[in-house]
Formats: structure tokens, C-alpha cells, sequence
């Protein structure tokens, strides 16, 4: 999978300074991140709405879409695909570690003690009350 990302990627590299009047990407390019971001978000939608409708064809092809502006964005914004393999593989690793690591080393923070307000402790002396008569 990251192979052909890493395709797309480079492809969408190559083609973003093509005429924009022959190139999507090169449109995209030309019209600036809000607009990259405003297609990634609405392919989002869609195979959100798609996988909610029961419909894995159309969650396939929106998923497809949704990828390619990915990786359009990135390219606007500077980050390459390896940034983000480096940080899925640094949170592999780091939940790797945490599986290994025996329960008992694994210290559950306890609850914090509800703290009553105390009143103060009068004393009462029965040798200091007066006698109603
Ligand atoms: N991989 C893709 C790719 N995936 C999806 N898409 C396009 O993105 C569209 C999704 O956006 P929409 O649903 O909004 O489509 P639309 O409503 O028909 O199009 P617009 O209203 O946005 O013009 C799809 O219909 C595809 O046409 C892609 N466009 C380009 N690429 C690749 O990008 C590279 C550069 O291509 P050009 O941008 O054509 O130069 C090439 O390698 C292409 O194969």
C-alpha cells in the first residue's frame, strides 16, 4: 500500500506544474490549500456516508479519491509519505513496548481522595453552660 501512495505522491509532484487546464492536480495546485482541503474533506464524507449506507464498492472508490487529495495536500503542505510512515512506525514501536511491559510495572494512577471540608471541633463543657431557670 505505501508503495503505491508513494507512486501517487510522486506523480502528483510531477504533474502539479502542468497546465492547469489539462491537469486536476495542477487545478488543485493553482486554487491553494483551502481548496485541497475543502475536496479531502468532502471525499471523507462521502465514504463516510457510503460505509454508513452499507454500499463497500462505493467506500473502495471514495476511499481511491480520498487518498489521492491526501496526498495532494501533503505535497501542498511539504510533508512527504515517509513522514508519515516515520511516525506510524514510531507509534508501532511505542505500542509495541507498552504490550510487552509486565501488568505489575504498569501503575494505575490512583483515584484522588474526595477531600471533606471539616468543620472545627468546638469544645462543649458542661461546667461553662449556664443554667436556663
Ligand atoms: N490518482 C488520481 C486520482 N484519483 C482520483 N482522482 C480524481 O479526483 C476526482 C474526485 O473528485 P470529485 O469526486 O470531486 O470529481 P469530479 O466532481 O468529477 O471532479 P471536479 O469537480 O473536482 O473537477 C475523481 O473523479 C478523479 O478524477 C484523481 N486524479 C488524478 N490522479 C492521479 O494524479 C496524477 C496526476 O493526474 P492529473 O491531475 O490529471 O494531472 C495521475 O497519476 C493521476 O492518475
Amino acid at each position: 500500500m505505501s508503495d503505491s501512495l508513494e507512486r501517487l505522491y510522486l506523480a502528483v509532484i510531477a504533474a502539479k506544474d502542468l497546465d492547469p487546464a489539462v491537469s486536476r492536480t495542477a487545478r488543485l495546485f493553482q486554487r491553494g490549500p483551502a481548496k485541497m482541503a475543502k475536496k479531502l474533506a468532502e471525499e471523507a464524507i462521502e465514504v463516510v456516508i457510503d460505509a454508513v449506507n452499507g454500499k463497500p464498492d462505493a467506500v473502495i472508490r471514495e476511499s481511491a479519491d480520498l487518498l489521492y487529495n491526501l496526498t495532494v495536500l501533503w505535497a501542498s503542505c511539504g510533508v512527504q509519505p515517509e513522514d508519515v510512515w516515520r511516525e506510524m512506525e514510531r507509534r508501532e514501536h511505542m505500542l509495541g513496548i507498552a504490550e510487552k511491559l509486565p501488568k505489575s510495572a504498569v501503575k494505575m494512577p490512583r483515584p484522588p481522595t474526595p477531600r471533606v471540608a471539616r468543620r472545627p471541633i468546638v469544645a462543649l463543657e458542661s461546667r461553662n453552660l449556664r443554667k436556663r431557670h
